[in-house]
């Protein structure tokens, strides 16, 4: 393969409500781009999905993780962003990754809720966006609307860079404002592709309305602009006089991008992607304004300097190849047949294979430099979020880098942590259910499923309820166990292990951690309903062991021991209480205020930000099922909310009893 220089690259993701046209766009990108040979409507099913299954049955799995491609010596790594609410730490996971992104929205609709969600975790990472109004031929559409519901929903300062060219069914093209050029697709039958359209100069244009139309905006923009940009400002006061026709079209651009690069602006461009419309200015715009990945700014990338440093984004299971890692490299060179250190696990893995996604085939490479998205293959340990490094000496030097920078600030902490690409963070679980195998033959095959999702999922947690076996062994333990009195807020979400002091002294190392292992795994499995165990104090009284009695050994009898222990010791059921904001327009805040007092919720406090509410609020669990529906109804889509786990607090006693029997069957 050629070179690709960090500055040609462009890794992107496209945000949209569902129906909004993701498919189509990025159908009609791969497709102009010459990745994909047929064009096909996704009503058709025939399309690169349909591609994917095809692919799936020869055993290769392309997940659209991300995908790859060319366009005007650019490479664009198009990477998969989630749209939906629910999976919003898909989307914080996607983001860290992508150095730009492009809203789709549906001219006809403008800015809906779900779109509004992703914006805001957009904006949280400082991600330049573009916006292309998609389905400009559908009679409803409509550009003034659009741009109102980008600013009054999103916030954003919208930049128009495009007026369309007739509407509804006569949409035919668009004037490019930076270059005051007219784009028109001829399209007589269905057939054709848009892959060809004339550009002609505006000037040449036999429509006075239109002219007049393109000059009105054009005056706009080059006014928001020099708003925007002080360099810009100054350019068009000095240089041109304020002579707006003599503004050159790059000057113009150049002044774009930087208002894009600081999110001062967010340039707006129109189109049809169904119809074959609009799709490689959007294409060019992605070059043009959005960031090239060495103008981001991510410390890894300084502290590392020329040594590899990665993240791994996402695992997919392939059934030849074993696990695929898709990473985003940010500083060196990745090569296959090499070690790499996995920071998180801390251990060493050899790399096999390194593979560029391209959409019609994964394309082996010889190395890979930073900016780029690659598909790792023989990484075994890897799991999604992990950061790969190159060696052991190469992270030690980084922290010392890294520690160097910090010392005039702040002395000392965290720098292990901050040389894990931070931000993909896992939260705890908080649903839990038992699986088993239908006969103990599929017993390996159900492991072998739950350790694939687990690399893909992190924050899927597996334990094993180890029953172990009947063979004759003898230990003799003796355990006291109470509740943790002390009230402070980490003795009570976590529990610890004493021993008596003549025992401590009798035992072996190895015999105490087998001792300890035996203990933490009845921590994991409670008296009452089998849940893991908090507030719990252990106190180890003796230990005695017949010889040839193995450590696992110990350790399960030691755990048997704690669950009778533990369970004449009685219990209390805690439920976990969630904490959960709540950004809503001021004129649905009642209703949710009353919904939420019917979830057991408890308010903490009603921020404002923008003309919206921000609700904090702390709610069990249990009560918030269904709440994501619930609050679409009662607000008609307007809000947004996010729920993470605060602390577990105990039930009260009714509603212990009430859940004890529905547990056991009884109610
Ligand atoms: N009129 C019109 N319809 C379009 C256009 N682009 C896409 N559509 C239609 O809108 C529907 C949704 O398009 P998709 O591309 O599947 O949209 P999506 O955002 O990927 O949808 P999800 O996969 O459900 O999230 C399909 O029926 C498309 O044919 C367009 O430019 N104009």
């Amino acid at each position: 393969g050629r070179r690709q220089y960090s500055f040609l690259i462009r890794n992107i993701g496209i945000m949209a409500h569902i129906d909004a046209g993701k498919t189509t766009t990025t159908e009609r990108m791969l497709y102009y781009s010459g990745y994909t040979r047929a064009l096909g409507d996704v009503d058709d099913g025939d399309t690169v999905t349909d591609f994917m299954v095809q692919e799936r049955e020869r055993g290769i799995t392309i997940q659209s993780a991300a995908v790859t491609f060319d366009w005007k010596k650019h490479r664009i790594n198009l990477i998969d962003t989630p749209g939906h609410v629910d999976f919003t730490l898909e989307v914080e996971r996607a983001l860290r990754v992508l150095d730009g992104a492009v809203a789709v929205f549906d001219a006809s609709a403008g800015v809906e809720a779900q779109t509004l969600t992703v914006w805001r975790q957009a904006e949280k990472h400082h991600v330049p966006c573009i916006c292309f109004l998609n389905k400009m031929d559908k009679p409803g559409a409509s550009l003034h609307f659009s741009i109102e519901s980008i600013k009054k929903k999103l916030k954003a300062n919208p930049v128009l860079l495009q007026i369309p060219i007739g509407s509804g069914k006569s949409f035919t093209g668009l004037i490019d404002l930076i270059t005051n050029q007219q784009m028109t697709w001829r399209v007589k039958s269905r057939a054709e592709d848009g892959r060809v359209f004339e550009t002609k100069s505006l000037s040449q244009s036999d429509d006075p309305e239109l002219l007049q139309d393109a000059m009105e905006a054009r005056a706009a923009l080059i006014e928001q602009v020099a708003d925007l940009d002080d360099e810009f400002a100054e350019l068009l006061l000095g240089v041109y006089g304020e002579n707006f026709d003599a503004v050159p079209p790059a000057k113009l651009q150049e002044a774009v991008r930087r208002v894009t690069l600081a999110r001062k602006g967010v340039p707006v461009l129109c189109g049809s992607s169904l119809r074959n419309k609009g799709v490689q200015p959007l294409l060019d715009a992605i070059t043009a304004y959005l960031p090239a990945p060495n103008e981001r700014h991510h410390d890894l990338v300084r502290w590392y300097q020329d040594d590899l440093c990665a993240l791994a984004f996402k695992v997919v299971h392939d059934k030849q190849r074993g696990p695929l890692v898709f990473v985003r490299i940010y500083s060196g060179t990745m090569k296959p047949q090499s070690a790499v250190l996995n920071i998180n696990r801390n251990n060493t893995e050899r790399m096999s294979r390194l593979l560029l996604p391209f959409a019609d085939q994964h394309v082996e490479i010889p190395s890979l430099t930073a900016g780029n998205i690659a598909l790792c293959v023989g990484l075994k340990q890897t799991v999604t979020g992990d950061t790969i490094v190159s060696s052991k000496a190469s992270a030690v030097a980084a922290v010392r880098r890294a520690q160097k920078e910090k010392e005039g600030e702040r002395k000392r902490g965290g720098e292990q942590a901050s040389l894990v690409l931070a931000g993909v963070e896992v939260p705890e679980p908080v649903f839990f259910c038992s699986i088993e195998p239908p006969t103990m033959s599929r017993q390996a095959d159900l492991e072998n499923a739950l350790t694939c999702l687990q690399r893909e999922d992190p924050s899927l947690k597996v334990r094993v309820d180890s029953d172990s076996g009947q063979r004759r062994h003898m230990v003799t333990v003796s355990v006291a166990v109470c509740p943790i009195m002390d009230s402070s807020s980490s003795s009570l979400t976590s529990c610890e292990i004493t021993y008596d002091e003549e025992v401590e002294e009798q035992l072996s190392p190895d015999v105490r951690d087998a001792v300890e292992n035996g203990v933490n795994s009845s921590y994991l499995q409670g008296p009452l309903l089998g849940y893991p165990v908090q507030g719990v104090s252990t106190m180890i009284q003796s230990v005695s062991m017949e010889p040839g009695t193995s450590l696992a050994m110990l350790s399960a009898c030691v755990s048997r021991c704690m669950l009778k222990a533990l369970r004449q010791a009685g219990g209390q059921v805690l439920e976990p209480v969630m904490s959960l904001e709540v950004t809503v327009g001021e004129e649905h805040l009642s209703s949710v205020l009353g919904d939420l007092a019917q979830r057991r919720g408890a308010i903490r406090d009603i921020q404002s930000r923008h003309d919206s509410k921000v609700l904090l609020a702390t709610a069990p669990l249990a009560e918030m099922m269904g709440y994501s529906t619930a609050l679409r109804t009662l607000t008609s889509g307007n809000a947004t909310f996010s729920l993470q786990l605060d602390i577990y607090e105990a039930m009260n006693p009714q509603h212990q009893n009430a859940l004890l029997n529905k547990m056991a069957g009884l109610a």
